[in-house]
């Protein structure tokens, strides 16, 4: 049946003719197989909620906290003055220091991880748009396209007073009326080609239809290339224009069907595609009479399984806090099942969730170090040259080097600075100059996020009218800085108040990144009908698997299939001390999984 994307109902033959003569029916609508009460979780995310069978795929519509606010035409919204608002790049210099501030606690495999999180369920098809597509936004003829969203750098810019440089390219958001399955003149939507719920869509669905080439077949393994460095995933397109960074003639690997983005996600995504099939090949041992389809699919639910563990219960209680994740119901202290099912939540993630990660951006670390495989340091390498490079990690042993230094360098601090890459060059050569955190914010003008004192008011439940009733959210050199850059409280922008603000009790963003957060991931495991941790859910693992599932950790994963990866410490987002030193990967320290309890 082939269902229209943004409602979700079955599609009439009025909007099938319509989408026809529009020549966007694939776009538009998506063609979903009867539903099995019973089936494994699909991997196009169809049917996870059987009243709703459209909704966890593809271009499922994303929601929104608070109703759209824009000026007429989706322009940005006025300041309060009934001016405009304060320029993107401005604020961004105003508010956030740029330089280099390391955080010695963590490693850079925090950010990794959580871009690698990202792309599960947001895909990259803004910024993709603006490097490929629209390059002109900053030509005379750009600035009139409607589909261009220029920045302007102020003249007295802390850095182009200097080179003469006066704009960023940049391009808007895409819709669902771009694509033309919504009128122009009805509300904004955003399209998003990842799936809505968390399934490694990085290794098994990055695009419709990507699964039945990358799957062997035979024994539920996924398909693989012998290369240099054992390192080959199927298949590379020489001639792909993704890999607009790739240095040929030397680097010529470009992912066909797996992610070519930033390093960290391009990394972790070959880690989990290597982990199906360590999975599959341990799994087929242990149960020689499985057939294909069962080792593929008890592989994938397995290593879904590891990745939300990690993610869940690893990753996110540093970052968040554990005792508020505890106290919010995100995460349990008991070991057993948990079983948050709701159906009448259908799967969609909120347009505020993906947003309020472009808040990380300050947290990465660019001058990235790499170390040889005992531990050596080798050299340091600038991480803004590697997006959209995948043909560097099939080099020599730059996987290693890049594997090695996730573990053992710092990330940069959760503060109020901005890594000087990030805030100037941003995309290597692919562009003359960008300023990722001007873009994050401008963009939140082009979502149509309201002022960040209106998700205050949601997430407080209490008025903020005047700059004084933000004295609790800010230290008061932040807010001094804030009343400086900004007339009224409710000029300030959704990212620009986050910059600014303080952070959460007990964890290490600001408190509104903290509530969208936890608003989202309470939804994902509410809406999820084959979230991991449930025993109602068809396939559920038994109680002994899942306490396996609750071992698994990020060192494991490394030590499992990381390169070259023989030592690690034990809380590998952590960084290496007295109390988290190196062991052998075979160190009963190391949490991993055994999978006996999967044998027959
Ligand atoms: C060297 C590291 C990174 C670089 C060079 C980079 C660069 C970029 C660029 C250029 C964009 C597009 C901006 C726009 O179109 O407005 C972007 C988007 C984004 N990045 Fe990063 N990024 C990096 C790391 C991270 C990390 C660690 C995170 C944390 C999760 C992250 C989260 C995001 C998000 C949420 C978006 C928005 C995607 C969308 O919804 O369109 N990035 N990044």
């Amino acid at each position: 049946i082939l269902y229209d994307c943004v409602s979700g109902k079955p599609a009439n033959r009025t909007q099938l003719r319509i989408y026809a003569q529009r020549n966007n029916t694939g776009v538009c609508t998506v063609d979903v197989k009867p539903c099995d009460p019973k089936e494994w979780q699909r991997v196009d995310g169809s049917c996870n909620n059987l009243k709703y069978p459209s909704r966890g795929t593809h271009r499922t519509p994303t929601i929104r906290l608070l109703p759209l606010d824009f000026s007429p035409n989706n322009e940005p919204r006025k300041a309060a003055d009934g001016g405009d608002l304060e320029l993107a790049r401005r604020l961004r210099t105003q508010l956030l220091s740029s330089g280099e501030v390391s955080n010695m606690k963590l490693t850079q495999l925090v950010a990794y991880f959580l871009l690698f999180s990202l792309g599960d369920i947001n895909s990259i098809h803004d910024p993709l748009n603006y490097l490929m597509n629209i390059t002109n936004c900053c030509t005379p003829e750009g600035k009139k396209d409607y589909r261009c969203t220029p920045l302007e750098i102020p003249p007295d810019d802390p850095v182009h007073r200097f080179s003469g440089i006066r704009c960023y390219n940049l391009t808007r958001p895409q819709s669902f009326q771009t694509y033309g399955c919504l009128d122009n003149n009805t509300d904004f939507v955003r399209i998003v080609f990842q799936t809505p719920i968390y399934d490694l869509s990085n290794v098994y669905n990055l695009m419709p239809g990507f699964i039945d080439r990358i799957r062997s077949f035979k024994n539920g393994m996924l398909k693989i290339e012998k290369g240099e460095n054992g390192y080959l995933f199927p298949e590379s397109d020489p001639d792909s224009t993704l890999c607009l960074l790739n240095q040929r003639p030397r680097e010529t690997r470009c992912h066909k069907y797996l992610s070519n983005n930033g390093i960290g996600t391009n990394l972790l995504s070959v880690l989990f595609y290597r982990q199906h099939n360590k999975l599959a090949e341990d799994l087929h041992k242990l149960n020689p009479s499985w057939n294909d389809e069962r080792l593929f699919f008890t592989a994938r639910n397995i290593n879904i399984a590891i990745f939300l563990q990690i993610f869940i219960y690893e990753l996110m209680p540093i970052v968040l806090g554990r005792r508020n994740l505890i106290r919010d119901g995100i995460i349990s202290r008991e070991e057993g099942f948990r079983d948050l099912y709701d159906e009448d939540i259908p799967p969609q993630t909120t347009d505020e969730y993906a947003y309020s990660y472009r808040w990380f951006h300050t947290i990465q670390e660019t001058n990235m170090k790499l170390y040889d495989s005992d531990g050596s340091f080798l050299r340091t390498f600038p991480m803004v040259n590697l997006t959209t490079r995948t043909g560097f990690l099939a080099v020599g042993e730059n996987i290693v080097h890049i594997t090695q230094g996730g573990f053992r360098q710092e990330s940069a601090g959760f503060d109020y600075t901005i890594d000087i890459d990030m805030g100037d060059r941003t995309l290597g050569g692919s562009q003359l100059a960008t300023d990722v955190g001007a873009s994050d914010l401008a963009k939140g003008r082009y979502f149509g996020f309201p002022p960040y004192i209106t998700y205050k008011e949601l997430f407080e439940n209490r008025s903020y009218e005047s700059f004084s009733d933000l004295e609790d959210s800010f230290s008061p050199e932040r807010l001094y800085r804030v009343m400086q850059t900004h007339k009224s409280p409710e000029n300030i922008d959704l990212l620009g108040g986050m910059w600014a603000e303080k952070h959460v009790k007990g964890g290490m963003v600001p408190e509104t990144l903290y509530s969208i957060v936890v608003e989202q991931l309470k939804r994902t495991m509410a809406s999820d009908r084959y979230w991991y941790e449930s025993s109602n859910r068809p396939h559920a693992f038994n109680k002994k698997q899942l306490k396996e599932i609750r071992k698994v950790s990020i060192a494991g994963l490394l030590c499992c299939v990381g390169d070259h990866v023989t030592e690690i410490q034990p809380k590998a987002f952590y960084t290496i001390s007295s109390k988290n030193p190196l062991v052998k990967c075979g160190s009963s320290k190391i949490g991993k999984l055994d999978l006996s309890p999967w044998k027959e």
